[in-house]
């Protein structure tokens, strides 16, 4: 049960005074990414931590404040001069002056009645915000802070900047942020006091009131002791909660899966290709962990075009020459279709029987296939989310394979594995990640990698180049065209709403269809699976040449004769993604070409991201250089995708602490397994706070 204590923050924000549903679904926006996945409620705010400050302590006087600069002044009124009746063009001015000089506080659309209330001529106030200059005076429009010179205290001196989204004011989100503060109770200490001795932090609490009311800049810095004994906070949560996971996961054992090989045989016939060094030393690890009567948990992690999915089928169908059924789960549909139509001709060669399971099989075909399941005619079932559904049911679940790219969370991959008995469980990633990242997002995984692509790839040459010399690179990709290549081009990341990606994406087909005609296609996230599926088959068979997409294609699509990417907006883009879109060329035997296609400016960490990129095609070196430029939020996804990123915790500063909430996380396990010491319980609250309500309830389900 959810310790009682947590009942006021357990509440939706809308319990919170000045949130109505509509400023509701702003604060959504702003509350971290895998909180949102779920509505938030009050005690979510209290991790929608500052970036920044404005310092309201800079008193400099009048006649010295910079232009631009937030700044504080005290002041005496002397004038008002209100706008001419009924012009509401022109501002109201209130004319101050300190022993330095003189300046004019400005209102557009101002109410009279309240100016003159809170800025009476002859007194003397306090005056807050960002000066400007107008016909060569200094003003200051619209001033953050009006206080008399006896409330001069209720000024924030300094003041926490939090992100925003458009509609959402600053005090909104402040005053409902205070509100979540205020309902803190008297938290149980989770930490261990030794840790806490040695860190010298506050408490959670008072590290929370620390970060929301800074006293100092410096107390809104990740490297601040308070953000630490959060972040340290977060990280054993998360530990915690994996290692909760693993323990049900191994609980039950295993059962060695071994069979006669014949099957097995049959496919590496059929193989076009041999197998790389790579690949046979990752089957070799899964075969050994797969024998073993303890239950199978493997990472897989393949470089982009590495060639994962035929490992993947080698292994399923071990587990079915043993007798059981295996599963393979995609994170999109376009991408269940085609691993689906690379392992169905090979594995119909060893006899093996192959369905596809996803939202779009419906009526009489769904039932049959989820018939088959549970009788064992299907010995492979290929899939997306819609496997989780309790209507999925096999006869004999020995293996569990989830092609991750980090859309499935702890709770998902294991919601499959409940469906056998005790089956194995291999997870695939594309996007190589640093170790450390392997231990806070998976826990204490075996890990296998393909480090090494199928022999006869070529290099692939990147490019980059401006905006201004598009007319040129479309005449190259004409010649291309002319030649029979195949190219993709990117559209831009666009933040704003899934109508503005879509309008990025119409309006380039556009303008690339009046040059190459009817051999332009376009594929976005918003087409039907069928539309999307017809699309690509055009797009691989030739008869369009030029492929205009969204982001869709980035994950795991497969048209090895394409050879020219253009990615627009490059600079948009993070590191992991641009490598992963990259790899969408480069996978046949033909030399290919990436062009990231840039808007300048370009800033510093988009300057160094572009030029990784021409360096290196290495995705574990990459993977190393974006955990350095950017943190890990990028890495572990884009934030849409509600990753199994942080909230507070970023690794860029607080990588150390890594290695000593996972160790605290096993001791405190394997003295307390079920979480019922004083501390125990204490941690439970802990992981409420962190969302991670799944794993408390693991406890229960025993
Ligand atoms: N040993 C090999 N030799 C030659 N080609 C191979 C080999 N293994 C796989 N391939 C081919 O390489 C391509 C990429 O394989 P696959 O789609 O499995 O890559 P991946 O690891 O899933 O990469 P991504 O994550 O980029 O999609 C496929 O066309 C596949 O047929």
């Amino acid at each position: 049960m959810r310790p009682s204590l947590l009942d006021p923050l357990f509440v939706p924000i809308t319990s919170l005074d000045g949130v109505g549903p509509k400023i509701a679904t702003m604060i959504e926006k702003v509350v971290p990414a895998d909180l949102s996945a779920r509505n938030a409620r009050a005690g979510d705010l209290l991790f929608v931590l500052p970036h920044s400050v404005i310092d309201r302590r800079n008193r400099p006087g009048i006649a010295l404040a910079a232009e631009g600069a937030i700044v504080t002044l005290d002041v005496r009124v002397d004038r008002h001069q209100p706008p001419p009746r009924g012009n509401r063009s022109v501002p109201y001015r209130v004319f101050v002056h300190d022993d330095t000089g003189e300046m004019a506080v400005t209102f557009f659309h101002a109410n009279a009645a309240w100016l003159e209330r809170s800025l009476p001529v002859g007194r003397q106030v306090v005056v807050s915000g960002r000066m400007e200059w107008f016909n060569g005076r200094p003003s200051m429009v619209h001033p953050d802070h009006i206080a008399s010179a006896e409330d001069v205290d209720s000024l924030p001196l300094v003041e926490p900047v939090y992100p925003l989204t458009a509609g959402l004011h600053a005090k909104v989100l402040r005053r409902a942020i205070g509100q979540a503060l205020a309902r803190m109770p008297q938290w149980p200490e989770w930490q261990d006091p030794e840790f806490l001795r040695r860190q010298t932090c506050p408490d959670f609490a008072g590290a929370l009131r620390r970060i929301h009311n800074p006293a100092d800049p410096i107390d809104v810095s990740p490297e601040a002791v308070a953000w630490r004994r959060l972040a340290y906070d977060e990280i054993l949560a998360g530990q915690v909660s994996l290692a909760l996971v693993r323990a049900k996961v191994s609980k039950r054992a295993g059962r060695p899966l071994i069979g006669d090989g014949t099957r097995i045989a049959a496919i590496r016939a059929a193989l076009p290709y041999r197998l790389t060094a790579s690949q046979e030393s990752a089957l070799s690890e899964i075969d050994a962990d797969m024998a073993k009567p303890d239950r199978m948990l493997r990472l897989l992690q393949g470089d982009v075009g590495s060639g994962k999915t035929v490992v993947a089928l080698l292994a399923m169908t071990r587990a079915i020459e043993a007798g059981g059924q295996a599963a393979l789960m995609a994170p999109t549909e376009i991408l269940a279709r085609q691993h689906f139509s690379t392992i169905e001709p090979l594995a119909s060669k060893a006899g093996l029987s192959v369905a596809i399971l996803t939202g779009r099989e419906k009526g009489r075909e769904r039932t049959a296939i989820l018939q088959a399941l549970e009788s064992g005619a299907i010995d492979l079932v290929v899939g997306t989310h819609a496997l989780f559904q309790e209507s999925v049911q096999f006869r004999d679940l020995a293996l569990a394979i989830v092609d991750e790219q980090h859309r499935f969370g702890v709770h998902q991959r294991l919601a499959i594995t409940a469906k056998g008995e005790a089956p194995d469980m291999l997870v695939m990633t594309a996007t190589p990640i640093p170790r450390t990242l392997v231990l806070t997002a998976f826990g204490d995984m075996d890990v296998s990698k393909l480090t090494e692509k199928p022999a006869g790839r070529r290099p692939i040459r990147t490019v980059s180049l401006p905006f201004d010399r598009y007319e040129e690179l479309v005449g190259r990709i004409s010649d291309a065209v002319a030649e029979g290549q195949k190219v993709y081009w990117i559209c831009p990341l666009v933040e704003e709403s899934e109508e503005a990606k879509l309008a990025s994406a119409e309006e380039r087909h556009a303008a690339l269809q009046s040059r190459f005609g009817d051999r332009v296609g376009l594929v976005h996230g918003r087409m039907s699976g069928r539309d999307k599926d017809e699309v690509m088959r055009a797009f691989k068979e030739g008869e369009t040449r030029v492929l205009v997409a969204t982001t869709v294609v980035e994950v795991g699509v497969d048209v090895p004769d394409a050879t020219i990417i253009v990615i627009e907006h490059a600079e948009r883009f993070g590191l992991a993604q641009l490598h992963q879109l990259r790899g969408r060329v480069g996978r046949g035997s033909k030399s290919s070409t990436c062009v990231l296609l840039y808007k300048p400016p370009l800033s510093e960490t988009a300057t160094a991201r572009l030029s990784v990129m021409r360096e290196s095609q290495d995705g574990f070196r990459i993977a190393e250089e974006d955990l350095k430029l950017r943190g890990e939020g990028e890495l572990l996804g884009t934030k849409q995708s509600g990753t199994p990123g942080f909230q507070v915790a970023r690794l860029e500063f607080h990588a150390d602490l890594l290695e000593t909430a996972r160790q605290d996380a096993r001791l405190l396990l394997a003295r307390d397994p079920e979480l019922k010491s004083e501390r125990g319980q204490a941690i439970r609250a802990l992981l409420y706070l962190f969302g991670k309500d799944e794993a408390v309830r693991l406890l229960r389900a025993g």
